[in-house]
């Protein structure tokens, strides 16, 4: 034998030297909840260790976080029944819970990069991303809405907007909404491929937000999201939302969905993000409960698979305990 691969497997020096990827605090995102009220900090049961909280103790957690050197968050706020409606309006009102979270933040923490969702689904009654009209989810008017949406959260101080709608145009109309309005340096992170999955179930109850049970609307997200036997499909949104204007491009959920990571990072040039979303988070959560799975090692690899496979940074809700293990 001339070439044996094992050469340069032999210790931990020769394996970091030869090492093609690495995790960084840099690659992190924190998804974090936020809730009304004041001292309010309510467990999710099927996220461990992921909390819904109030915005005084949501700036605390931004604040230790960016001091662990997670430098960007995205936020997602549950708001209580009598806000909500079929337009979803309570989503661009000045002062509004996200309005108010993104100014409080950015005040106590300036250097944080804030990156709030752009969807209505927690503002709709229906539970769906998009305004209901005959029964269907209305593209053209949604749209219209999340223009609003993403104006007034640049308004109030956001960095970089992240609609995770999937509705048609939305890019390119937000892109012209924000350079209409003068907010030339606020970018947009563009959810392009998000698959129609069963791995969202937690963050949904966690928000409250599932699509109702009605029979006036659809009973899923079907419609809009991505059907999960399509990848030629991802590479066509991603090039979309790259031609709209698009700075980054999310793929959602990740370790199910590596294969096209791999695919879209050949195609563009744009940065690409990827979410370990709720499902995947309470799975691996879970096995760590029962005692199957080692914690840290599993989350260090499920988060280096999706460097491997081609991400510049990931939204996980394990960012705040692997920047601990990756400080160490
Ligand atoms: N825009 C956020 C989601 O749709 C769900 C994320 C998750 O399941 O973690
Ligand atoms: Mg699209």
């Amino acid at each position: 034998m001339i070439s044996r691969n094992r050469r340069l497997r032999t210790n931990d020096s020769i394996r970091s030297l030869v090492r093609e990827t690495s995790l960084t605090t840099n690659d992190l995102v924190l998804p974090m909840f936020v809730t009304e009220g004041d001292n309010k900090k309510e467990a999710i049961s099927s996220m461990p260790g992921v909390f819904r909280q109030s915005l005084d103790l949501t700036v605390k957690t931004v604040k230790e976080n960016y001091d662990l050197g997670i430098k960007a968050i995205n936020l997602y706020m549950k708001v209580s029944e009598n806000l909500k409606d079929n337009t979803g309006k309570e989503a661009w009102n000045p002062n509004g819970l996200m309005q108010t979270a993104i100014k409080a933040i950015k005040d106590a923490v300036p250097g944080i990069i804030i990156m709030p969702d752009v969807a209505l689904d927690p503002y709709s009654i229906y539970g769906h991303d998009g305004i209901i009209k005959n029964g269907k989810i209305d593209n053209d008017s949604t749209v219209e809405a999340l223009v609003k949406m993403g104006v007034s959260l640049a308004e109030a101080g956001a960095d970089i907007l992240a609609p995770s709608d999937m509705m048609d145009g939305r890019v390119l109309a937000m892109r012209e909404g924000l350079e209409e309005s003068g907010f030339t340096d606020v970018g947009i992170l563009s959810y392009a491929a998000k698959y129609a999955s069963a791995f969202y179930g937690p963050f949904r109850s966690a928000l409250d937000s599932a699509p109702v049970d009605n029979q006036d609307i659809p009973a899923d997200k079907k419609s809009y999201q991505m059907d999960f036997h399509n990848s030629r499909e991802a590479i066509d949104e991603a090039l979309k939302d790259v031609d709209e204007g698009a700075d980054i491009i999310m793929i959602k959920p990740g370790m199910p969905y590596l294969d096209i990571v791999s695919k879209i990072r050949e195609l563009i040039t744009q940065p690409i993000a990827v979410y370990q979303v709720s499902g995947e988070y309470a799975m691996l959560k879970a096995a760590v409960q029962n005692g199957w799975l080692d914690n840290d090692k599993v989350l260090i690899e499920s988060l280096t698979s999706f460097k491997r496979a081609g991400a510049d940074m990931i939204f996980t809700y394990a960012a705040p305990e692997v920047a601990k293990l990756l400080n160490r």
